[in-house]
């Protein structure tokens, strides 16, 4: 039996794999006696994971009774589903960032944790699974390619800067590392014991049509979600640029399940409020959107907008199913009335060009195949960008049943068929008027639309602006205490600790008056820098005025804002600024507040951390005081402590 390359590197226990509580978890979930009250105490250890599957636990009860403790959590999850949980929670956590420089750690979790919100929602149409088990399997979707990152960092640097597309990756990962991505992440999913009807159609929802599953089977509708959610995935990543030839595809795969635009844009909607709460939870980055109905919109014109001209062909998109019936009336629009023609065969591609193309007018037959003109005509006026295409709905006959229906759906003009010549050239003389009229209207539009962007630039900019200190860049004091408020109220949400440094230069007048008021400055400047320096990278450092600074850490217990304020304390007297010339030598005070039960807001969190930096002042200044249990104590400096 041959070995693959994954295999040997499991066999090696080099593979990316959960540990610590959630290996924990998949050791007890392995036995067959494991009970839930064994899984919750192990849950129960690890804080952050007990407040994750607090949140999964609640979004699923969809409204029932509140789950408040992890026991409940973990019978209303279910063991095999918080198995699943921990172990990609476990994954995320391990690999936020890793040795590959061509790997973006970031973008690579952001894209996972939409697709697997997405496979969650679009699960719950289509109950094929549980939903939650499908959110876990969506963020280890793509698990093969950080493999390949962690465990050959420089080659597979080399072939990411290819930038390839799926095939061509793959294709490049054989020639350079003798394996590939899909393998690494069959084995993967294997080791975590998701099972094999999950595992497969999570491998192969990146070449759908290699699956060889039977239409209709449960393994093919699981590979249809798992790629109509790697789809919203793209289109939630994808540069503005690149969103809106994504967004027709899109919503033609969701009418494959059924949905139609408005419900289908609900859907994504929903997703990415998800992608949202569940990034903060897991510190993984996410884009913000505009809604799904702004997406459809008319798509960015170009930079020189088009002057209107009267002369420029009229595009017409002409969908039917009959080959030649259709080949017929092409000639006509294109040679006898001069007209820019596409075909299209049947209600999807009619769809998906429609959205891709935009033409002035879509000639639609009613009897189309796979999806009918009244559908494809409903699908595209439900998005503001559909409604402004001129629809000629073909009907097999005057009938005014069938008329009134087409007109309904929001066709703009019918035509009988079989075609009549003079018929055809009234209709296409009216669209044409039509779309002048739009032209002059699409204009109007982007002046205004252009003015509005103009004003947004300078609201943002003002709205920089009141939020920054101009000497040092940092927040000021409304932007700090801002960031204060909302880390205190998700703490309150998370239940994780919370601290707030207050930190003081010392001496800073006599700073002053030795190297003047720019001497000062420079001071406050450097002192921010290295604040920002040693601060981790979620918290947050802000100027409050004069020479008082603040540090929120969020998720810091006493023990973890002691270590912070000795980072900082350590890292300002080893960078002292340089005025002139010279050196400047400096120190700072500290004064620590960990978030405590009897504190009312954010506000008593500040005046206990402003009550512990007036002692370490009155002390004698370079000192760290945590202000704790309604005492005010001294903790051992960086330079001195144990
Ligand atoms: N250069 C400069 N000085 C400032 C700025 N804002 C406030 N100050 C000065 O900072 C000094 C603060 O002095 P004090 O409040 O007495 O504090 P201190 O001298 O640091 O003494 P301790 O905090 O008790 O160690 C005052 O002289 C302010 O004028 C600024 O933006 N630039």
């Amino acid at each position: 039996m041959t070995t693959t390359k994954a295999e040997q590197l499991r066999i090696a226990g080099q593979l990316p794999s959960p540990k610590g509580v959630a290996l924990a978890i998949m050791e007890v979930c392995s036995r067959d006696d494991a009970t839930l009250e064994e899984v919750a105490r192990i849950v129960q250890t690890d804080p952050a994971l007990s407040s994750r599957l607090l949140r999964k636990a609640n979004a699923a009860g969809q409204g029932g009774r509140a789950v408040a403790s992890v026991k409940d959590a973990v019978m209303r999850l279910g063991m095999n589903t918080v198995r699943l949980l921990a172990m990609s929670f476990s994954l995320v956590d391990q690999h936020a960032c890793g040795p590959c420089p061509a790997f973006d750690y970031g973008a690579f979790w952001s894209h996972s944790l939409l697709l697997g919100v997405s496979a969650q929602e679009l699960c719950k149409v289509v109950r094929v699974t549980t939903p939650d088990d499908l959110f876990a399997c969506g963020l280890l979707a793509r698990i093969g390619e950080l493999a390949l990152a962690t465990i050959y960092p420089q080659e597979y640097a080399g072939v990411l800067q290819q930038k390839l597309s799926t095939e061509a990756l793959l294709e490049a990962e054989r020639q350079a590392l003798h394996t590939d991505h899909l393998e690494f992440t069959a084995v993967i999913l294997e080791d975590c014991g998701i099972p094999k009807a999950l595992a497969e159609p999570v491998v192969f929802h990146e070449r759908p049509e290699a699956s060889g599953f039977r239409e209709g089977s449960r393994p093919y509708q699981l590979l249809q979600l798992l790629v109509l959610a790697r789809r919203m995935a793209d289109l939630g990543c994808a540069p503005e640029a690149e969103r809106h030839a994504k967004v027709g595809e899109l919503m033609r795969m969701g009418g494959q399940i059924g949905l139609d635009a408005q419900a289908f844009g609900a859907l994504f909607d929903g997703a990415v409020a998800q992608w949202h709460s569940w990034g903060e939870l897991l510190r993984i980055p996410t884009e913000t959107l505009p809604d799904f109905e702004r997406l459809t919109e008319t798509p960015p014109q170009p930079a020189t907008p088009a002057t209107p001209d009267a002369q420029a062909p009229l595009h017409v998109l002409v969908a039917m199913g009959d080959a030649r019936a259709r080949a017929a009336i092409v000639a006509t629009l294109s040679h006898d009335l001069g007209c820019h023609v596409t075909q299209a065969g049947t209600g999807g591609e009619a769809l998906t060009r429609a959205l891709q193309e935009t033409p002035d007018v879509l000639m639609l037959e009613r009897l189309l195949p796979e999806m009918d003109g009244v559908e494809v005509c409903r699908a595209l006026r439900a998005t503001e960008w559909g409604r402004s295409i001129y629809v000629i709905m073909m009907v097999e006959s005057d009938d005014p049943d069938r008329v009134e229906e087409a007109l309904e759906a929001g066709a703009d003009d019918y035509l009988p068929q079989p075609l009549h010549d003079r018929l055809l050239h009234a209709r296409i003389r009216a669209a044409r008027h039509h779309q002048q009229l739009r032209t002059a209207w699409r204009d109007d539009r982007a002046q205004l639309r252009q003015f509005m962007a103009e004003l947004a630039l300078s609201n943002r900019r003002l709205e920089h602006a009141a939020m920054t200190d101009l000497l040092t860049g940092l927040p000021n004091r409304r932007a700090g205490l801002q960031a204060l408020e909302q880390a205190w109220s998700a703490s309150t949400r998370t239940g994780q600790p919370l601290a707030a440094l207050m930190i003081d230069i010392d001496h800073f007048k006599s700073i002053n008056d030795r190297y003047g008021h720019a001497g000062g400055d420079v001071v406050l400047q450097s002192v921010a820098k290295t604040l920002l320096s040693a601060a981790r990278r979620h918290d947050t450092v802000c100027r409050l005025g004069g020479e008082e600074f603040l540090l929120v850490c969020h998720d810091a217990d006493l023990r973890a804002a002691i270590l912070a304020a000795r980072r900082v304390q350590q890292t300002v007297r080893s960078h002292p600024p340089q005025f002139d010339g010279k050196t400047v030598p400096i120190s700072v005070s500290i004064g620590i507040a960990v978030r405590e039960p009897q504190m009312a807001d954010a506000d008593a969190l500040i005046r206990a951390a402003d009550q512990a930096l007036y002692a370490a002042k009155h002390d004698g200044r370079d000192r760290i005081f945590v202000s704790a249990a309604g005492k005010v104590l001294g903790v051992p400096s960086a330079h001195n402590a144990p």
